[in-house]
């Protein structure tokens, strides 16, 4: 139990609660000592009352209950002698009626629960009687013989209730638990009460009063007035208070005056050591050097600025002669000042010396001494004074070459003061802007020739200054010729001692080469070089822009992508710079095809993309195609050549061909593709199964590739008739591709994309080369000798020295030149009629024969043609195919049969499926035919079982 109640005020907390000196030994004496007293006292009531009550009871009732078994067996016994003897005589006399009484008398006794006699002469039960309701719990049967003298007459039986005598007994019990329990708490009321009262109470007084003591709280007097030990207790820790209340101020009386003392003598030491440290932080801390030396001129004491300005430790100072750290040169004027000026005037005035470092340095001081005298009045040393003037010197030195830089830096330098008032300007300023110096100086910075945003910036450039001290950014001046252009300027504060803004320093840059080549980056960045138009990347840009615009009006957009057809072949031909040339002048054609709001970029080679921001339908976009198609079919004339260039165009609509760029792109590139292998020279709007086409070319080009290696390839031979003796003349040599998985693939399939991807040159060059084996092996073979016809494709014609590789194939085969016949489109000599001229001529003169293939088709004039050394014109299958049916095409036929006699020139027919047609042509004076009316196109084997009958083929 704690002494202190709660909300009682503890001790002091610095005060522990005491701890007793050392714990008892044993367990159950610890247990018994950290109990609290109430317990341990109602532990000793428990055990001292209780336990002896409970042991006297239990004797007690043990007792009682040993005499009640005894009362009620004698009872027991009673009965039954009284009744036994009383029933003798009704029992010889067998009459139940003087029985019966005494039966009766026996059953009013609450014990006996039944009684049964017995007659041993009649062998029956003579009397009987039970209270059943007496039957409770365990019964006892007591019987006993009836005897009439020493003759046995009966047996007499008597059931007892045992319960009765139980329940006394537990009546018993709890009569004595009740009494003792009584007991124990009236014992231990009235000894709590007591122990309260008279002892606990007491000492939790005593323990408070203590506690005050504890916490030196002596003012409140302990009073106690009872006669007890407690009370003496109590008077003498009350006694205890008024001691210590003495002492205490005893000893505060004396504090004050201690501290008063120290509190002097500590203001004296202090005033000491002030004056002291003053000294000696005026001597430490002191820039200058300052070094004590006694008359002698031996250094007693030097303060830091002298041990860093020489660079030596205090131990290689202190002793030494102060001579040793002066440069020679000044020993004599030293020794003058010091042994001479301060000893006769006291001090001497400032000269200048040097003196050495440890380094070997000299370094300039200021120096001068002062006579230290002793409180007599006697001088007992020299205080000597130096300052270091090389700090000064340097600082000289810096203004000067500030000034340089100043002048000779190529940035223009602007100062001004506070309030932006130009101070100076150097020199780099006035080249950089044509104003010499006395037309800024005075003025504004606002009134500098400035074009744009003067004021703004000023606003801005004040505002940072303020913010940051700081500012930075592109400023545009103008110089005194009136060009403006572009600086960079970094402005910086200059601030006085008190931090206040003095000055503003501006740094200049002339940036107008640097803003020049930035924009050239940019440029490049954005723009193709060849063209100036935009290239892919800004393209893409362009067209992003485009889309979300259509979104936003929920519009349509077209994507048109241009790829001029054999583009190659004049890249090749006619050398790269031809070939540039022609990609601006078409760049610049495109441009002028397109509305305003509209662009065109170009991906690269010979592509363009037109996108057409706005469209209402699709039409819009077929009408633009449609225009790019015109305005490119007008002849280029470049480096002395007319050129022919067409186009081939997709068309892709947003959304519904792409919603983002890369598939618009894609789908326009695949219907581009179509455009090419629609004949070229046309425009095809995307469809859904243009991709798988596009898909499968890139396939073909693959094969082509591999069959060019491996010479997957064959030549079928088409007879030419000649019309008036049914004989053959002569044969087309046509490809076919002996696919290993699809079999015999026809050209249709295979030329454009072996054309367009450049792979025709090999596979041409096979072609002419197992021509001319072919034509030799038959001829060889004693077959009629013909001229077998070759189809040249214009990169054949362009990209290499088709005279010198036929010359070639010609000496290897030993085919005469004048078998070998070679057609070339209409449209091949369009391109650059100039150089075709040119090739026509030398082929010719090696003697090769020369056939003008789809004659009609194309734009010749009638002047070129005169120009050609053809000997053949094909009239092409288109017109021949609609003889004698269509007006037009039978004009038409007819005129180039007319021009082809005119010209002198032979004159075939192609493509003759018909009856009709070939009388037509007949009767036209068309000199040969071509077709499947005469026959179509034969292996070798079969086209020489033709040649080898040498029979004419029958007329129709
Ligand atoms: N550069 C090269 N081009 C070649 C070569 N071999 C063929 N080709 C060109 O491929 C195109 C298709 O040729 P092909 O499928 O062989 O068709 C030729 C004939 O079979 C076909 N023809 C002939 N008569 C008839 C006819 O009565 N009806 C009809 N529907 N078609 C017929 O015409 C093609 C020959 O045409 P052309 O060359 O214009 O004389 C085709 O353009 C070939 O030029 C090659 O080695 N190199």
């Amino acid at each position: 139990m704690s002494l202190f109640p709660d909300g009682q005020p503890g001790p002091d907390p610095s005060l522990q609660r005491p701890e007793p000196a050392s714990q008892p030994e044993g367990w159950g004496k610890r247990l018994f000592y950290r109990v609290s007293l109430r317990q341990a006292f109602v532990l000793v009531v428990v055990l001292g009352l209780l336990v002896p009550a409970l042991f006297v009871a239990q004797i007690n009732l043990r007792l009682r209950q040993a005499s009640m078994v005894e009362q009620l067996k004698h009872d027991q016994d009673q009965i039954t002698d009284i009744l036994a003897r009383g029933m003798r005589q009704p029992l010889w006399d067998l009459s139940t009626v003087n029985g019966r009484p005494l039966l009766d008398s026996v059953m009013k006794d609450e014990r006996v629960v039944s009684v049964s006699v017995w007659s041993t002469i009649s062998q029956e039960v003579f009397l009987q009687a039970t209270a059943p309701a007496r039957r409770l719990g365990a019964i006892q049967v007591v019987t006993s013989p009836i005897s009439q003298g020493t003759r046995q007459i009966g047996r007499l039986t008597i059931e007892f209730d045992q319960t009765h005598l139980a329940a006394r007994i537990s009546n018993l019990q709890r009569d004595f638990v009740l009494l003792i329990a009584a007991q124990f708490a009236l014992s231990v009321i009235l000894i709590l009460v007591v122990l309260d009262s008279r002892f606990l109470r007491p000492l939790r007084q005593l323990g408070i009063q203590a506690m005050h003591l504890s916490r030196r709280e002596f003012k409140e007097r302990f009073d106690w007035r009872r006669d007890d030990e407690i009370g003496d207790l109590g008077r003498y820790l009350e006694w205890t208070r008024q001691e210590l209340l003495r002492l205490f101020d005893e000893l505060e009386r004396k504090n004050a005056e201690l501290e008063v003392d120290i509190a002097e003598r500590k203001q004296v030491e202090q005033a000491l050591r002030s004056s002291e440290r003053k000294y000696r932080e005026l001597f430490v801390s002191n820039l200058d050097g300052i070094f004590v030396v006694d008359l002698a001129g031996r250094i007693l004491d030097a303060n830091p600025a002298v041990l860093a300005m020489l660079g030596v430790r205090e131990d290689q100072l202190k002793g030494h002669l102060a001579s040793e750290f002066i440069a020679s040169d000044w020993h004599e004027l030293d020794r003058q000042m010091m042994q001479v000026t301060v000893p006769s005037r006291g001090y001497c005035n400032e000269y200048e010396i040097e003196l050495c470092r440890s380094d070997g340095l000299l370094i300039p001081v200021s120096a001068k001494g002062v006579l230290m005298r002793d409180d007599a009045g006697g001088a007992v040393g020299i205080w000597r004074l130096v300052r270091d003037l090389t700090e000064g010197r340097d600082a000289q030195r810096s203004m000067e070459l500030a000034a340089k830089v100043f002048e000779n830096t190529t940035e223009a330098i602007v100062i001004t003061d506070a309030a932006y008032r130009i101070l100076t300007v150097n020199r780099a300023f006035s080249t950089m802007t044509g104003f010499n110096s006395d037309k800024a100086v005075g003025r504004m910075v606002t009134e500098l020739p400035s074009s744009r945003h003067k004021l703004e910036m000023l606003e801005d450039i004040q505002h940072s200054m303020r913010a940051r001290g700081q500012w930075q950014g592109e400023v545009w001046l103008r110089r005194a010729n009136g060009e403006e252009f572009p600086c960079w300027a970094i402005v910086n504060d200059a601030k006085d001692r008190h931090g206040r803004t003095s000055q503003y320093i501006a740094l200049i840059s002339d940036i107008s080469e640097r803003k020049r080549s930035d924009e050239r980056i940019q440029y490049l960045a954005h723009f193709d070089v060849l063209t100036g138009l935009p290239n892919r990347g800004h393209f893409q840009e362009l067209v992003n822009q485009a889309l979300a615009l259509a979104d936003r009006n929920e519009g349509r957009c077209a994507l048109l992508f241009i790829d001029l057809d054999r583009f190659k072949t004049i890249n090749d031909s006619l050398g790269h710079v031809t070939g540039d040339e022609l990609l601006k002048a078409v760049a610049d054609r495109l441009k002028q095809a397109l509305r305003a709001g509209d662009n065109v970029g170009r991906l690269g080679g010979d592509e363009f993309v037109i996108v057409l921001s706005r469209i209402d339908s699709p039409d819009e976009a077929a009408t633009v195609a449609q225009r790019v198609l015109e305005r490119l079919s007008v002849p280029f004339l470049l480096s002395g050549h007319d050129l022919i260039v067409t186009p081939s165009i997709g068309i892709g609509i947003y959304p519904e061909d792409g919603e983002d760029y890369d598939t618009l792109v894609k789908n326009a590139d695949a219907a581009m593709y179509h455009a090419k292998e629609s004949g070229r020279n046309n425009f095809q709007f995307y469809t859904s199964d243009m991709n798988a086409r596009a898909y499968e070319i890139l396939a073909v080009e693959s094969q082509l590739r591999r069959a060019i290696e491996r010479e997957e390839f064959v030549l079928h031979y088409q007879p030419q008739v000649d019309m008036r003796t049914g004989r053959i003349v002569g044969a087309e040599a046509l490809i076919r591709w002996q696919h290993p998985e699809n079999g015999l693939v026809g050209p249709g399939k295979f030329i454009p994309i072996a054309e367009e991807r450049g792979l025709i040159v090999a596979i041409g060059n096979w072609v002419l080369r197992e021509a001319a084996r072919q034509n030799r092996a038959w001829q060889d073979a004693g077959l009629p000798p013909i001229a077998i016809a070759v189809n040249l494709s214009a990169l054949q014609f362009y990209r290499q020295d088709i005279c010198g590789y036929i010359a070639g194939v010609l000496a290897d085969t030993g085919l005469e030149a004048r078998y070998l016949e070679l057609e070339v489109t209409e449209s091949i000599i369009m391109q650059d009629v100039v150089s075709t001229v040119a090739t026509m001529d030398a082929l010719k003169s090696m003697g090769l024969k020369l056939a003008i293939d789809d004659f009609g088709t194309g734009y010749s004039s009638l002047n070129y043609l005169k120009r050609f050394k053809a000997d053949k014109l094909k009239v092409d299958r288109s017109f021949v195919s609609d003889v004698p049916g269509d007006p037009d095409d039978c004009a038409i036929t007819r005129a180039i049969i007319n021009l082809a006699r005119n010209l002198n020139l032979k004159v075939i027919a192609e493509g003759v499926e018909t009856v009709e047609q070939w009388q037509f042509l007949l009767h036209e004076h068309c000199d040969e035919v071509q077709g499947y009316l005469v026959c179509k196109p034969q292996p070798p084997a079969d086209m020489a079982q033709l040649l080898k009958a040498g029979l004419p083929i029958p007329k129709p």
